[in-house]
């Protein structure tokens, strides 16, 4: 659905009455202003994240032009985290020494008014960390970014049993009513991943449609779109459903760009870095595929 499109949906709803009238967004225009803010301002994310994204994560940061950090020392917190703009926490490979780290940087963040979001990779793989997460979610992140799997089990605060591990074994939309009730729940932005990715704030829903599959293939992916969302929240901490449907379309739209010239899992990885660093105003504002779904 384009952007004429997808206003004239929005606006046709709320002619209709169903809800609350919701708001008419130039989605092609708002990613690009955030983006262009982004370059424009270099958001500094501390990013408390696993061993597998570090590289992934700082560079697709880099490449939309804000500034990483992979700061997760106890002994730094206090020092350095009210001076982040926002915080990545992310529990791939967490472990007890890490996890008081994670939790004084989400107390710092609150404290210093920063936004911090939360990535809860393989969140039913043990109880160890869905208490871990559940612990978290209570710390206020501003948005919570996971697989179906992943929204699903964090949701009902119990381990699925069909997970398998990082990877999801359920599709979006399976998960909106979850995402919508931890939404409400937590007061969180919630984003669910995948073929569309679905954001709400527990009222609206609203769907990015621009991706490749081929970037299930690549690991960390998620990773590096949950830190892409703190940067594009850092710019405007206020509509945080708003900025993370940009910053899933946009990371989307640079995997499109990439696929084109890639051969493989490999080459798309380096391609879709290539594409984010040089995304224009007209490929953006032509090509970011956003639409209210409820
Ligand atoms: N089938 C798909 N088509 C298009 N984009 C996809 C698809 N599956 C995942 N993505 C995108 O790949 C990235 C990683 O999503 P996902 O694999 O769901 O998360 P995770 O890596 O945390 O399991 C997201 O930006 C998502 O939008
Ligand atoms: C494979 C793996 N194991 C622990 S963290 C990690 C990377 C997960 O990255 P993503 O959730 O983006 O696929
Ligand atoms: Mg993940």
């Amino acid at each position: 659905m384009d952007e004429a499109a997808a206003m004239t949906e929005a606006a046709k709803r709320c002619g209709e009455g169903r809800g609350p009238p919701k708001a008419v967004v130039r989605w092609g225009r708002r990613a690009w202003e955030l983006l262009e803010a982004v370059r424009r301002r270099a958001p500094l994310v501390q990013c408390i994240t696993n061993f597998v994204s570090m590289d992934l994560v700082a560079n697709a940061l880099l490449a939309a032009g804000a500034s990483p950090a992979m700061i997760h020392s106890l002994s730094e917190i206090d020092d350095f985290t009210p001076r982040a703009d926002a915080i990545l926490i992310n529990v791939g490979t967490l472990s007890d020494g890490w996890l008081p780290s994670m939790r004084a940087a989400a107390a710092a963040a609150a404290r210093a008014g920063r936004p911090w979001v939360l990535d809860p990779v393989a969140v039913s793989a043990s109880d160890f960390r869905l208490e871990a997460c559940l612990s978290l979610v209570g710390l206020r992140p501003a948005v919570i970014r996971g697989n179906p799997s992943e929204i699903l089990g964090l949701s009902s605060a119990c381990r699925i049993r069909d997970s398998k591990g990082v990877d999801s074994s359920h599709e979006p939309m399976d998960a909106v009513g979850a995402a919508k009730s931890l939404a409400q729940a937590s007061g969180a932005i919630v984003a669910v991943s995948g073929a569309v990715d679905v954001i709400t704030d527990g009222r609206q829903v609203v769907g990015a449609h621009n991706g490749v599959a081929m970037m299930q293939r690549i690991t960390a992916t998620g990773c590096a779109v949950t830190a892409l969302i703190a940067a594009f929240v850092a710019i405007d901490p206020p509509n945080a459903l708003e900025a993370t449907a940009c910053a899933l379309s946009i990371f989307g739209l640079a995997a499109e760009l990439g696929m084109a010239m890639a051969k493989g899992p490999a080459s798309l990885r380096m391609h879709m870095i290539d594409s984010l660093h040089g995304l224009d105003e007209h490929t953006v504002a032509s090509r970011v595929n956003i639409s209210f779904i409820a």
